[in-house]
């Protein structure tokens, strides 16, 4: 029993350290512009992270790297030690704060586009999320609201079973009482074999849900940890720290 229970610990283990996604002094530079300076992160599997930042910061792009569609000037980005490319695209869902689905399309169509596409798109859990966030299969892309389309990405891309999942600004447009909704899904998304990576400027909404906080400021990381621990060393809340750091 104590072998099979040792056996199961070491499995885990195995398990979360092959689908860690790191970030090596990660720079990415635009002509004279550096958008990212030397970024360092581990990510680790079972946990919710948020980057945070004010506009501009780097959040986007750090996450486009990670995702793939942005390549680094310098520094490596791997996931389960594989560098970024094709072989590991398959297993990050990334949601974009921009809004890219046809016009023509309704929320069904959608459903069955990424069905065709990603192998690990799941149309139960899809049809469960847009239950959840009171979006009907017959709704059109062309007539939704902007909180409505962040609903609609949001579903589509938490019914993939990805091991990384990013959401770029989730809460953009969504109005305080959908916030929620939103934030019950991501949580109901979260397991101990995903990362899940949020960038937001509500930090409020997000204070309860994180476990681990990046702060990034012009592109570099000024303070990033386990959320309970950055409260404990710093005797503040996280949405007190991020008003510290950013206060002009
Ligand atoms: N394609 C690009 N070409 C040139 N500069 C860019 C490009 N993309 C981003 N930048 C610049 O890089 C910096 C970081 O931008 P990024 O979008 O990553 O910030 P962000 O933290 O996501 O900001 P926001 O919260 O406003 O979305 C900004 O100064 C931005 O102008």
């Amino acid at each position: 029993m104590r072998l099979l229970i040792s056996l199961r610990i070491i499995t885990n283990k195995i398990w979360r350290d092959l689908i860690m996604l790191q970030c090596k002094n990660v720079t990415k530079k635009y002509m004279k512009m550096t958008a990212v300076n030397g970024v360092s992160i581990d990510f680790m599997p079972g946990r919710i992270y948020a980057l945070l930042g004010s506009n501009g910061s780097g959040k986007t792009t750090l996450m486009k790297m990670i995702a793939g569609l942005v390549k680094p000037t310098s520094g490596d980005i791997t996931l389960s030690g594989v560098p970024i490319g094709v072989e590991t695209k398959k297993h990050i869902a990334y949601m974009p704060t921009e809004s890219y689905f046809y016009n023509y399309m309704s929320c069904a169509d959608i459903g069955k586009y990424y069905a065709d596409f990603f192998e690990d798109f799941s149309l139960d859990q899809y049809y469960n999320y847009l239950n959840e966030m009171k979006l009907t299969p017959d709704m059109k892309a062309s007539k939704m609201s902007s909180g409505m389309m962040a609903k609609l990405k949001l579903a589509v891309n938490l019914s993939r079973n990805a091991s990384v999942i990013m959401l770029d600004e989730p809460l953009n447009g969504v109005d305080i009482v959908a916030r929620e909704q939103v934030i019950n899904a991501v949580i109901s998304k979260a397991s101990p074999d995903k990362i899940i990576i949020m960038s937001s400027h509500l930090v409020d909404e997000l204070e309860a849900v994180i476990d681990y906080a990046v702060f990034i400021k012009d592109g570099v990381i000024v303070s990033q940890g386990d959320a309970e621990n950055l409260r404990t060393a710093s005797g503040m809340s996280i949405v007190d720290q991020y008003k510290r750091i950013y206060a002009y």
